[in-house]
Parts: structure tokens; C-alpha cells; sequence
């Protein structure tokens, strides 16, 4: 089993997390509060209200589990691509697999990542719509302390099993989106590299962008309905599921709340999977 595949997805997640934390903290926002009127509204308010420490709220998690989650989805995509096709990393850049053994491999990456992202998700989503500022004194203080005390606390009033709030909709959300995501970028790269040779960097940048972006678009309303079910009963009214959480939130807001978070989505998207893939590929390559 290659084990530099699950090295350089973690290191290459956690890149491409730092670079994009502040867009999804504001896509957390929209997603599950009501208390803004857009995009500019919300970053405006965070950095008033919250300073600039209020865009990376509960990032130190999210550091630390990306090396779980990111080695998990590159390593089971790889490994999986490797069973079904019995080829190499390298091999595959000389003769593409079929789209239908990428998307495959894509989905079974996408489905082991879904479990194992989703407390370390629940946590940072809810830490990141902690709207208490932590810089002006005599500010109400945050319902919770930091990750641990976050987990503990979802430990004790919602015991295990609330830490993986939301996970069915996690599950929906990427396992078909990381087939997508990984048909576009092997795609892109296939279609614009010389046959036999290696990608180049702009190559590798901008199919990683196209990719994310792919990927995000399709993912929005899942997203949405995550997000929401993740802050059930902290912010807002717990739902009784999946579907109760899909049909009150269409009632009361219309089709347009599945979008929720779309363009600030897509944005994120490019920059941060460009330095993934792009950081993916040089460790691969580094390490021969
Ligand atoms: C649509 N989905 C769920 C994905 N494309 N997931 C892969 C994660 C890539 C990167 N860490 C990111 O946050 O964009």
C-alpha cells in the first residue's frame, strides 16, 4: 500500500485549509444563521464584531484532523484505483483509467472520508457560528471553550452519537461530489499533458481548480442541509432528521436556501484545491 499518497494528502489538505478557512467560516454562517444580508454583510460583521480572529474560529482542529481525513480520502482513492485497475500513481499519468473506475474510486474515497470527517466537521461548524467576540472584555463568553471542551460538552448532552450529527447528510454530500471531483482533475490533466509525460504545475493548478469548483457547486445543497442539521437544537430548532431538516427548511425559505453558500462555495473552491493537487503532485513527484 503507498503510503506517500496518504503522507502528501495530508500535508497537502491541511495547505489548502488554511488558505481557505476564512471563506468557509462565512459560508457557515449563511448556511445556518439568518443574521445576514449576504457575502460582504457577513465579513463585514465577523470583523467588527469578532475582529480578524473571528474568520478562523476553531481552525486548530480542523489542522489536526486533516491529516486523518485528507491521508484517508487520497489514500483510499489511490488504493482503491490501484485495486481496480491494478496500476500506479505513475502508470495511470501514461494511460488514464476509465471514468467509471475513477469515479469509483472517487466515491468509496469520498464515503471513508464522510465518517471520518464528520466530528471533527461538527465541531469546527460548530465553533466557527460562535458569534461571541473573544477581543472586547465583558463580551457573554462562548458556549464553548475551544475543540475539547466542545467535544466533551456534545459528549455529555448529546452523548456519543451527537457527534456524528449530520453525517448522513455528510455521507450524501461526498460521496458522489469526490467521484466528480476526481474525474474532473484526472480529466483535465489527461486532456492537457503530452502523452507520457507529467502534468505541468499550471496544468495540475487549474484542473485542481476546476475540480473543487466541480465538485462544490454539486455539493451546496447537501452542504446546507449539514450544516444545519449539525446546529440542530444549539442555535436553532433540532430536526428530526434528514428529510424533516430538507422539508422545513424548502417551507420556510424556499428552493433558494439549498443554494445557501453557493458563490462564496465556488470561490473557495479554486484556490484551495489548486494547492492541494498541486502540492499532491510535487510530494509525489519529491518522493519518486
Ligand atoms: C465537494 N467536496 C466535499 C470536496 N471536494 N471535498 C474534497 C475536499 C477538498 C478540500 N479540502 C476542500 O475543502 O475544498
Amino acid at each position: 500500500m503507498p503510503v506517500e499518497e496518504f503522507v502528501a494528502g495530508w500535508i497537502s489538505g491541511a495547505l489548502g485549509l488554511v488558505m481557505g478557512y476564512p471563506f468557509d467560516t462565512v459560508k457557515v454562517r449563511l448556511q445556518t444563521q439568518n443574521a445576514y444580508r449576504g457575502i460582504v454583510d457577513c465579513m463585514v460583521k465577523i470583523y467588527r464584531h469578532e475582529s480578524i480572529l473571528g474568520f478562523f474560529k476553531g481552525m486548530s482542529f480542523p489542522i489536526a484532523s486533516i491529516a486523518v481525513v485528507n491521508s484517508v480520502l487520497f489514500g483510499v482513492y489511490s488504493n482503491t484505483l490501484q485495486v481496480l485497475t491494478a496500476t500506479s500513481h505513475q502508470d495511470r499519468r501514461a494511460q488514464l483509467p476509465s471514468y467509471t473506475c475513477i469515479f469509483l474510486a472517487g466515491c468509496t474515497g469520498g464515503f471513508v472520508q464522510a465518517y471520518a470527517l464528520a466530528p471533527f466537521d461538527l465541531i469546527k461548524v460548530r465553533l466557527q457560528n460562535q458569534t461571541e467576540s473573544r477581543v472586547r472584555l465583558g463580551s457573554p463568553p462562548p458556549r464553548y471553550r475551544g475543540p475539547v471542551h466542545c467535544a466533551a460538552t456534545i459528549l455529555r448532552e448529546e452523548g456519543p452519537r451527537g457527534l456524528f450529527r449530520g453525517s448522513g447528510a455528510l455521507m450524501l454530500r461526498d460521496t458522489p461530489t469526490l467521484g466528480l471531483y476526481f474525474i474532473t482533475y484526472e480529466g483535465l490533466c489527461y486532456q492537457y499533458t503530452p502523452t507520457g509525460q507529467q502534468p505541468s504545475s499550471t496544468t495540475v493548478l487549474v484542473a485542481g481548480g476546476f475540480a473543487g469548483i466541480a465538485s462544490w457547486v454539486t455539493a451546496t445543497p447537501f452542504d446546507v442541509v449539514k450544516a444545519r442539521l449539525q446546529m440542530g437544537g444549539v442555535q436553532q430548532r433540532a430536526y428530526a432528521g434528514m428529510r424533516d431538516c430538507i422539508v422545513t427548511s424548502f417551507r420556510r425559505e424556499g428552493l433558494a436556501v439549498f443554494f445557501r453558500g453557493f458563490t462564496i462555495n465556488s470561490a473557495r473552491a479554486f484556490p484551495v484545491n489548486a494547492v492541494t493537487f498541486l502540492s499532491y503532485e510535487s510530494l509525489l513527484r519529491m518522493w519518486g
